[in-house]
């Protein structure tokens, strides 16, 4: 089932066309990466999919809705959740609360906390639960977003280069925590480390001046002559 499509999606800031026209379907349980360059246009797609960025033209469909006018707070209630190159938080409060915050759209009572630890375990960060988030290595507030997006059990979580900021043996834990989520969220990652690319990824979607350049596997993706010009160089 396809979970969720955009058709002609389009933007342009001022004079620069950031994303052009761009057909794209996700189906339910897939881990989709987005690849491309850098100022490819894949923030700028994934921003207006999950409703942070009005599209200048083109729309967006999620779970059979049209939802290409909804504000992200009531896509969020629909079942997505994302998190963003900056982070977004609360660098004062406990992680454990930062996680709870979100639970709490969702949660009451005990349930909340047993939530909150179940989240913070799955990423790696529970003996760091009463840790203030500003205390946090950037990586680790990365990690304590995607906490705050799982405790939501989404139907589509979006992560915006989860890895930056990771150890080596923390991409090695994050690869296996994405095999795992796979079968409860579909995934849509944008992602510049290959590796994680080709061992977490269902299927690839290259971007390449706001346009759609690829699609297919890993293994396609990473033999396609035009994506080994445009991305990943001699490969
Ligand atoms: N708010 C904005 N105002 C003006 N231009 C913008 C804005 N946001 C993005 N752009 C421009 O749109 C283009 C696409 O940017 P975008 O951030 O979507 O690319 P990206 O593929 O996510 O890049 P990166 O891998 O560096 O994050 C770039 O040329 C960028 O400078």
């Amino acid at each position: 089932m396809t979970l969720l499509s955009t058709r002609g999606l389009s933007k342009h800031f001022d004079g620069l066309q950031a994303v052009t026209d761009v057909d794209f379907d996700l189906n339910e349980g897939e881990v989709r990466a987005l690849i491309g360059p850098n100022g490819a246009g894949k923030t700028t797609l994934v921003g207006m999919i999950c409703g942070r960025i009005p599209p200048s033209s083109g729309t967006v469909q999620f779970d059979n809705a049209d939802i290409t006018a909804l504000p992200a707070h009531k896509r969020i209630l629909r079942g997505m959740a994302y998190t963003f190159q900056i982070t977004s938080v609360f660098a004062r409060l406990p992680a454990a609360e930062n996680v709870a915050l979100a639970a709490r759209r969702r949660l009451q009572g005990d349930a909340v906390e047993e939530a909150v630890d179940d989240a913070l375990n799955r990423v790696g960060l529970l003996d760091r639960r009463d840790e203030e988030a500003g205390n946090l290595s950037y990586g680790h507030q990365r990690l304590l977003e995607i906490a705050m997006g799982l405790v939501q059990h989404p139907r589509l979580l979006i992560l915006d280069e989860p890895t930056q900021g990771l150890a080596d043996s923390e991409i090695d834990a994050f690869k296996a925590l994405i095999r795992e989520l796979s079968s409860e969220a579909t995934i849509l990652l944008i992602e510049h480390n290959m590796s994680v690319v080709m061992e977490t990824a269902d299927r690839v979607t290259v971007l390449n001046f706001g346009e759609v350049l690829a699609e297919g596997t890993p293994q396609e993706i990473h033999e396609n002559d035009a994506v080994q010009a445009a991305y990943l160089g001699t490969g």
